[in-house]
């Protein structure tokens, strides 16, 4: 699959990559075990956290130019683009501030004499990122690692390469050395080759389902350890006591932020029924008064999904689902007289559990949404599914929101606010959603060897 930056919001092709033959792969792997042996990794972790304080300045001086690279290359509205450079800088800055602590060796109280666990890297990471959140994804995975003293391979998504070349250049102008961060343009052979070579030690995928279940098993066969953040249903719930003005509004915004195309996004709107009309009624309304347009105009409030084949994957699921007995009670087609890849926010009612669209995924501006009598059935209904990400309750009343957020079976719940991401709290999912954590204290020990060293009491 060629490493193309196509603009979604015109279709125009603006530039083809070269992808990288297998001898600049051995290159690229060569200098990054070499790297990882060097005193860069095994010596002390203030020479990188210097690189991660530098590249967190780079990034949060150059906001506007780099989100500028991500809403032209992948459609995201330029706001949006802006916030997601802001928390990679965020992301570097924690890491830098933080990740000394998060290493240093923990005591622990033993019969058997003074013992501690020390920190220690395990060698080269390969990545596999996605095109959702160009920027986000990569330092989401190279921040740590780079603290702890991996070194990072990346494969990102083929139709971010901009993104992609433009890290890479960030993190060597933030002064870290040829290994510590490389970025592949390959395929997936020769990221299944990478998997298999010994001097890797870890994968970290974010993506779809399939390419997880791939890459993971790829690296299970070869006894490495992976993280996985993949697709995700998540569940907005509107309790009967809720602020509905403020629910329909966070909701919608929530379904539609970078055009639906988060795993995070609010996708499963569960109503209680004495607000369903009234939550559904202003939900929709905000939806009427979306605006499509150029994601670099500020007055956009809609953008361009990511592909000409996301619209085609995504208008196919919402005719199944008609097909299959949902009701469309608002939008359902793609946007036409337009050559960017617009599809129509879109709310879907009436599914029932027999509908394909119950399990699935839909990664753009569809909502689902469906009726509850009580808490009971709104947990059923939320733990039924394949995924097990994020999810939002919607109440006034905290201690019912605190054992509704308890019974969710998913890795992150957001009591009156959608789901969100800090590099201070994990990341992560159970279920088809994958697992590990990523950011926070969690992350940074995903590839690190936690060793234990005792100095035996009696010898
Ligand atoms: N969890 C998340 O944040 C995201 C989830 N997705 C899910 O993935 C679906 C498709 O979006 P895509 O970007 O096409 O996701 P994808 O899973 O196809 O791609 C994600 C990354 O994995 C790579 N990849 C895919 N198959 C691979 C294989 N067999 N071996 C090695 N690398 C492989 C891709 O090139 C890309 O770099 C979306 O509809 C959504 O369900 C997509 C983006 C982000
Ligand atoms: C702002 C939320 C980030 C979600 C990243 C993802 O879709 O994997």
């Amino acid at each position: 699959m060629p490493y193309q930056t196509i603009n979604p919001f015109n279709n125009k092709l603006i530039k083809e990559y070269q992808t990288h033959n297998d001898k600049q792969v051995e290159q690229a792997l060569s200098t990054a075990h070499a790297l990882y042996k060097s005193d860069w990794a095994q010596g002390d972790i203030k020479q990188r956290i210097k690189v991660l304080h530098k590249l967190s300045e780079l990034m949060a001086s150059r906001v506007d130019e780099l989100a500028e690279v991500v809403s032209v290359e992948m459609g995201k509205l330029i706001g949006q683009s802006r916030g997601e450079v802001q928390i990679c800088a965020d992301i570097a800055k924690f890491y830098a501030e933080n990740a000394e602590e998060f290493l240093k060796p923990v005591p622990y109280k033993s019969d058997l004499g003074e013992a501690w666990v020390e920190h220690h890297p395990i060698g080269v990471i390969m990545a596999v990122e996605p095109w959702n959140f160009p920027f986000y994804q990569l330092m989401r995975v190279l921040a740590p690692n780079l603290a702890s003293g991996n070194s990072v391979l990346v494969k990102h998504a083929s139709i971010v390469p901009h993104c992609a070349e433009t890290f890479e250049k960030l993190v060597s102008e933030a002064g870290a050395p040829k290994g510590a961060y490389t970025n592949l343009f390959i395929s997936q052979d020769q990221v299944a080759s990478i998997i298999d070579d010994d001097r890797v030690q870890g994968v970290a995928l974010t993506g779809s389902e399939k390419a997880g279940a791939i890459v993971a098993a790829r690296a299970a066969g070869k006894l490495k350890k992976s993280t996985l953040e993949l697709g995700g249903n998540d569940v907005f719930a509107v309790l009967d006591d809720a602020d509905i003005d403020h629910a329909a509004k966070a909701g919608a915004q929530a379904r539609v932020s970078n055009a639906g195309q988060v795993c995070t996004a609010a996708k499963r709107f569960i109503i209680h029924e004495k607000v369903a009309d009234e939550f559904l009624k202003k939900f929709t309304e905000h939806f009427k008064a979306l605006k499509i347009g150029d994601p670099l105009d500020k007055s956009t409030t809609l953008g361009p999904l990511s592909s000409a084949d996301a619209v085609k994957t995504l208008s196919k699921q919402v005719d199944d689902a008609v097909k299959h007995g949902a009701k469309l009670h608002f939008g359902g087609k793609k946007v036409t007289g337009n050559p960017g890849n617009f599809f129509e926010p879109t709310i879907l009612t009436h599914i029932t559990r027999d509908n394909p669209a119950y399990f699935e995924e839909f990664f753009g501006p569809v909502a689902q949404v469906y009726i509850v009598k009580n808490d009971e059935e709104l947990v059923k209904l939320a733990n039924d599914s394949h995924y097990g990400l994020g999810g939002s309750v919607f109440t006034t009343d905290l201690n019912r929101a605190r054992k509704l957020a308890s019974q969710i079976e998913t890795g992150m719940v957001y009591v009156n606010s959608p789901t969100d991401t800090a590099a201070e709290l994990p990341f992560g999912g159970v279920k088809r959603s994958g697992f590990g954590r990523e950011l926070s204290d969690l992350g940074i020990k995903e590839f690190v060897n936690q060793k234990l060293v005792v100095l035996a009491a009696k010898s």
